[in-house]
């Protein structure tokens, strides 16, 4: 299977909102980070994805199964064949606040053969989740670890994320996302996570991708951004320099005017450096990227 999830052309059209053109690919072995402003559309992204939305136009694979057919029994068909495929999180706990912990492993016994008990009990340990605890007893954070537990442990391929980690403490996300990176160490599996903390991202994700008010932004390896890209801190007397300097794409510059400076985008630092190197260039974190990328002005 060349992917995952494989997304081409996907619309989908509400009262005052439209998400158009957005397109995305998660390869086998690859996580895959989902980034955009609140609102952005990626909920309504995952959720096409997941066949819980019905698309207005476009095609999305899923797993191999074409899930955004014209036919809606061709969608629950292809969704049926590859749902136990899948480990889903949104960012609220779906079980009854009366179920205890113990009762959501019988609940994932039922719902999928390829339940692993000891898995279960095993990430629920990790978690600090008891047993006998209930929903309505744990946290915001607790109950989003009990429903990565369930997603885990009945062995997906695949893991959709819709801000997993959001409600957890910076210790418990990195617990989360060391049980990520275990569970990349398996085979040829991948992840799709939606996050507003690009830091996890830096972390662990491959591939970043970004909409904005529907419609897509970019998509670029990590590395290009957390390694290569950087912001050139310039005074605004130096920036006709700058932008004049060959080294960045006319019209395809980020600016972002502070009182005291000037930040520019620089998808290429060692070759800014180079070419430049009166003025100070850091690395770009994700977060860096995308407000220059979204709110910088265009030069
Ligand atoms: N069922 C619906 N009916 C009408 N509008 C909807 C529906 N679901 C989402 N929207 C609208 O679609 C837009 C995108 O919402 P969505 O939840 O996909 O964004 P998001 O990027 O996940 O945002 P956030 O980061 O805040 O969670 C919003 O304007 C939202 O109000």
């Amino acid at each position: 299977m060349d992917y995952l999830i494989k997304v081409e052309g996907l619309e989908k059209r509400y009262d005052g909102f439209m998400l158009s053109g957005v397109e995305l690919a998660v390869e086998p072995g690859s996580v895959v980070g989902f980034v955009g402003s609140n609102g952005a559309g990626k909920t309504t992204t995952l959720k096409a994805i997941l066949g819980l939305v019905e698309p207005d136009a476009g095609s999305i694979e899923l797993l191999g199964e074409p899930v955004a057919g014209p036919g809606a029994r061709e969608r629950a068909r292809a969704l049926d064949a590859v749902k136990a495929r899948i480990g889903v999180v949104f960012d609220t706990c779906v079980f009854p606040d009366t179920c205890r912990v113990a009762d959501v492993g019988l609940i994932g016994r039922a719902a999928y053969p390829t339940w692993r008990r000891e898995r279960y009990e095993e990430l629920c340990r990790a978690f600090g989740l008891a047993p006998a605890k209930t929903v309505k007893e744990l946290s915001r954070g607790m109950g989003m670890k009990l429903t990565l537990a369930f997603a885990l442990a009945h062995d997906p391929e695949l893991l959709v994320l819709d801000e997993a980690t959001a409600g957890l403490d910076p210790l418990a996300r990195d617990e989360v996302l060391d049980i990520l990176r275990d569970f990349m160490a398996e085979g040829d599996r991948g992840i799709l996570m939606s996050t507003h903390i690009t830091s996890d991202l830096e972390k662990i994700a491959d591939e970043v991708v970004c909409i904005d008010e529907g419609r897509p932004v970019f998509a670029l390896p990590k590395d290009a951004i957390c390694d290569e890209a950087g912001v050139a801190r310039c005074r605004a007397s130096e920036l006709d320099a700058v932008l004049g300097s060959g080294v960045l794409e006319p019209g395809q510059a980020r600016v972002l005017r502070h009182d005291y400076g000037v930040d520019v985008l620089v998808p290429d630092r060692f070759a800014f450096a180079r070419a430049l190197p009166q003025v100070p260039v850091d690395k770009a974190s994700i977060e860096d990227y995308m407000t220059l990328v979204l709110k910088g002005e265009v030069r």
